[in-house]
């Protein structure tokens, strides 16, 4: 292919994660122009604290955007901006001096879970539920943004006086990128804070009086596709639209072209998160998953239910980073490969607590079978099933919820593993399918500031768009598949014990 195939003008993709910031220039056509890619710190402060410094977010943001954003015009033009980001995560910052009052809370941090606990004896619960879709775990931001105001001097009364505004990570960075003009964020972000009341589209009075977050800290809500103003000049010497917001699991969703009821993609990054679309009508789960704001297009919600796993990759980094088994992820596959069963080894990595659908916040991981004979290959194998096990225990309250999958598309850096895919499809029963492009979330940002920008005329575009690139089938005996899930649930109950 050469520079002159690609269909400007371009869009720019910004891409906000757990672990790193990317930006990812595509064409009209959805093909990668150019990207960029930075990690940053993380940091753990006490057990179960999880925090970013947003300088950190900020820093790697523009210096990503910027790369990608050179390397593309050499080939063409740069037309529109799309926001994707880690959601939940918290900001809040002096609206004079853009400074923020207090590092990001991480969504996956713990520290509120106290707090929650007291909420649910008072019986918030249910209100939370039928309100936002959400249930009461520290996960959300409202308990996050009430810490900050509660623990850093002087916040709440300058909360009061309108001095500080707060944010999701999409909101930080609009806030930032148009030089402290716009302080706004998109539905699908709103939900995820547990403020934010899914029926009516609106900030919920009682919910913001329940958590303690006054309505002058929070920024406007608008569709995922919207005018959002434009970048400050400096940044990319000319203003370019900001047009496209969504929350990274939603974006993703796009980008998988999920725009019909039933339609499911599963995303392994850092967690596994799991979506289906359920159309225009909220279902409400009875097996714990959550409700959630798929996208929002011409003031018209499409709603999803969702399964939230929060440790995916992050069980591959732990054994490369903390254990030292691995050097890198991609040797994990030859290694699970190595052993013709997991010979009863299985990973819980409750690392952070248990996420969907157990929500329970105090669990801490473990391991168990282990022999004298385990080694490596039984810690890499065991760490790909606990990933596959996690989705496997969603797909079964996503089905008891009615939702009746025929196939999984799957993304995310994790699904290039094919050891895990194939496990994946074996467990499942099912058919999973994988994209030709796995950056799906930046796609999906891009595809919201394209369709605000004109390049696309409607959804349908986006859904001739998706091309395949490997279907793996499920291949495994019942009763080995069965087995497996017996000694899964097996440990999952020593670990919830
Ligand atoms: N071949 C592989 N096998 C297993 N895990 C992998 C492989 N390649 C990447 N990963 C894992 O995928 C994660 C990176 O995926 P990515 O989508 O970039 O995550 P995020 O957006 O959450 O930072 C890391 O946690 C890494 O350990
Ligand atoms: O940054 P990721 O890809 O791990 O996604 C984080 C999720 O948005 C948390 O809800």
């Amino acid at each position: 292919m050469t520079m002159t195939d690609f269909e400007a003008p371009f869009i720019l993709a910004i891409d906000q994660g757990t672990t790193s910031s990317r930006a990812i220039v595509f064409d009209q056509a959805g093909r990668i122009v150019a990207s960029a890619q930075e990690e940053f710190p993380q940091h753990y402060p006490h057990d179960g604290w999880v925090e970013h410094d947003p300088e950190d977010i900020w820093n790697t943001t523009l210096s990503t955007a910027r790369a990608a954003f050179a390397e593309a015009e050499k080939s063409g033009e740069v037309g529109a901006i799309g926001v994707t980001n880690q959601r939940e995560t918290t900001i809040l910052w002096d609206r004079t001096t853009s400074a923020p009052i207090h590092n990001a809370i991480v969504w996956q941090d713990r520290r509120t879970a106290d707090v929650c606990a007291a909420l649910r004896e008072e019986g918030l619960e249910p209100h939370v539920a039928a309100r936002t879709g959400l249930l009461l775990d520290p996960y959300f931001s409202a308990t996050k943004a009430a810490w900050i105001l509660d623990n850093v001097e002087g916040a709440r009364e300058r909360a009061e006086k309108s001095e500080l505004a707060f944010g999701t990570v999409d909101a930080f960075l609009i806030w930032r990128l148009t030089g402290g003009k716009v302080h706004a964020t998109d539905a699908t972000n709103a939900s995820r804070t547990s403020l934010y009341n899914i029926r009516d589209n609106r900030w919920d009075e009682i919910l913001l009086e329940k958590f303690r977050v006054p309505e002058s800290i929070l920024p406007q809500v608008f569709d995922c596709a919207a005018d959002y103003g434009e970048t400050d000049p400096e940044i990319f010497g000319r203003p370019l639209p900001i047009c496209g917001v969504a929350g990274d699991q939603q974006a993703a969703a796009i980008g998988q072209a999920c725009f019909a009821p039933g339609d499911i993609k599963s995303t392994y990054g850092t967690g596994c998160f799991v979506l289906v679309h359920t159309g225009h009508e909220i279902v409400e789960s009875k097996n714990k998953l959550l409700s959630t704001i798929a996208y929002r297009l011409n003031g018209e919600t499409s709603y999803a239910l969702e399964g939230s796993i929060f440790i995916a990759g992050a069980a591959i980094q732990w054994l490369r980073d903390e254990l030292g088994v691995i050097k890198s992820a991609d040797e994990t596959a030859a290694l699970a490969e190595s052993l013709e069963t997991n010979e009863g080894v299985y990973l819980v990595p409750a690392f952070t607590g248990l996420g969907a659908p157990h929500w329970a916040p105090d669990a801490r991981g473990a391991i168990t079978g282990l022999t004298r004979g385990a080694g490596k290959a039984h810690f890499a194998r065991a760490a790909l099933e606990s990933v596959v096990y996690q989705t496997a225990d969603l797909m079964t309250a996503i089905a008891r919820d009615g939702a009746d999958a025929k196939t999984l598309r799957v993304d995310g850096g994790m699904v290039a593993n094919d050891w895990t895919m194939q496990f994946l499809a074996d467990m499942l029963g099912l058919p999973v399918e994988r994209p030709k492009v796995l950056e799906t979330t930046a796609l999906g940002a891009a595809y919201l500031a394209g369709m605000q920008a004109g390049y696309f005329q409607s959804t349908d575009e986006i859904v001739e768009r998706w091309r395949l690139d490997a279907r793996f089938q499920p291949a495994m005996s019942g009763e080995a598949r069965q087995k497996n899930l017996d000694g899964w649930a097996d440990a999952l109950r020593r670990t919830l014990d």
